[in-house]
């Protein structure tokens, strides 16, 4: 028979535990906990109805789940670590959305995973809570200090590897993705189009300048919006626009180092376009002068880079707007307005 191991801080939650089977070992006897201030339970059930933990003592290879702790950090998930007897996983649930989200960040890191390039957490698992709700378990990842990495240039490693990231993600369908996904909880767009400023204008800009209308009746944004998204063209002249796989959300709360000091990017909102979309959130990534000199080794800068970035962050900033409100609002104006000078309409 297997042994449970109790301390007598027993979380309310973990009550079951009290009831296992004395013949077959259900799931839950095969969770042994180490209750401490941080550990908390997740909800499973009797009858060994908990998927992820089902999952984890199957297809994972462990046998035991020995401590599972709360992650903190995100905004939108609940994040854990499932400690195990042959090491640690990284589980998200949410208990209001169905698997889309996670399906969707699943192929993001799926497809940056395979350009073999810079190191992503690799996705194991997509599935429903019972009660409702989803999960996704992946590779944990246990990190560390850039210093780790012999003095090397952190952020030049990181510029090198995105670009290298970018270089080797390829699309047959054009600009777009498998999948749509989210960008913070927003939905992303993502039908494959073979014109990037359209799929730019449609699916970037016009989404988030329709919610905007439709959140705060803000007629003036959306307008002007809409006014830049029909006369941005020139701004692409002379422009080689080839579909590459992004990130998509790459700011410094989801960039990070391995133990090793290798580069780590997370929660991604994946999809294929212009490479210098990369850079929407580069006014919350802290990109220094050796990151785009690598990045820019890999990927040659173009023409009109820096007169372009700002039709980049203008999809950020929108979506700031919507999402958190008024704050964001007169920084996405005034790039609106700059441009609309800019290209004389
Ligand atoms: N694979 C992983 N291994 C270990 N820790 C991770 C892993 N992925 C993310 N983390 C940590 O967990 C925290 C929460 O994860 P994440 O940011 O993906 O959550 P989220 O709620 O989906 O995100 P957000 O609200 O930022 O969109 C991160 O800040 C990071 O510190």
């Amino acid at each position: 028979m297997e042994q449970i191991l109790l301390t007598p801080f027993i979380p309310r939650f973990c009550s079951t535990f009290s009831h296992h089977s004395a013949s077959k070992p259900t799931i839950q006897d095969r969770i042994l906990l180490f209750p401490t201030t941080r550990t908390i339970m997740c909800s499973t059930s009797v009858g060994g109805e908990d998927p992820i933990a089902q999952w984890i003592l199957t297809q994972g290879k462990t046998s035991k789940i020995i401590q599972i702790s709360p992650v903190a950090g995100g905004c939108i998930n609940h994040a854990y670590r499932y400690r195990t007897d042959s090491g640690s996983f990284f589980v998200k649930k949410n208990r209001s959305i169905g698997t889309a989200m996670f399906e969707g960040e699943a192929l993001g890191l799926r497809s940056m995973h395979s350009t073999n390039t810079i190191r992503v957490p690799q996705p194991f698992k997509v599935g429903e809570l019972p009660g409702g709700g989803s999960y996704i378990i992946m590779e944990f990842i246990e990190f560390g200090s850039s210093n780790s990495r012999d003095g090397q240039d952190s952020q030049s490693v990181l510029g090198r590897k995105l670009g290298d990231m970018h270089k080797a993600g390829k699309s047959e369908k054009g600009f777009g993705f498998a999948v749509q996904n989210t960008i913070g909880s927003t939905p992303q767009i993502n039908t494959w189009c073979s014109d990037w400023i359209e799929f730019y204008a449609e699916h970037r800009l016009g989404y988030q300048l329709n919610l905007a209308m439709e959140n705060f009746g803000d007629s003036a944004i959306y307008e002007k919006g809409l006014r830049l998204t029909k006369n941005m063209r020139p701004l692409f002249e002379g422009v080689l626009i080839e579909p590459c796989l992004l990130h998509g959300d790459l700011w410094s709360g989801n960039i990070s180092c391995d133990e090793n000091g290798e580069p780590l990017i997370l929660d991604p909102a994946c999809y294929y376009g212009h490479n210098e979309a990369e850079f929407g959130m580069s006014w919350c990534a802290g990109f220094g002068t050796s990151f785009y000199d690598s990045y820019f080794q890999v990927m040659p800068k173009q023409v009109g880079f820096h007169t372009r970035i700002g039709v980049y962050k203008l999809y950020h900033y929108l979506n700031h707007y919507n999402l958190f409100g008024s704050g964001y609002r007169s920084s996405a104006m005034s790039i609106i307005d700059d441009y609309l000078r800019m290209l004389h309409v």
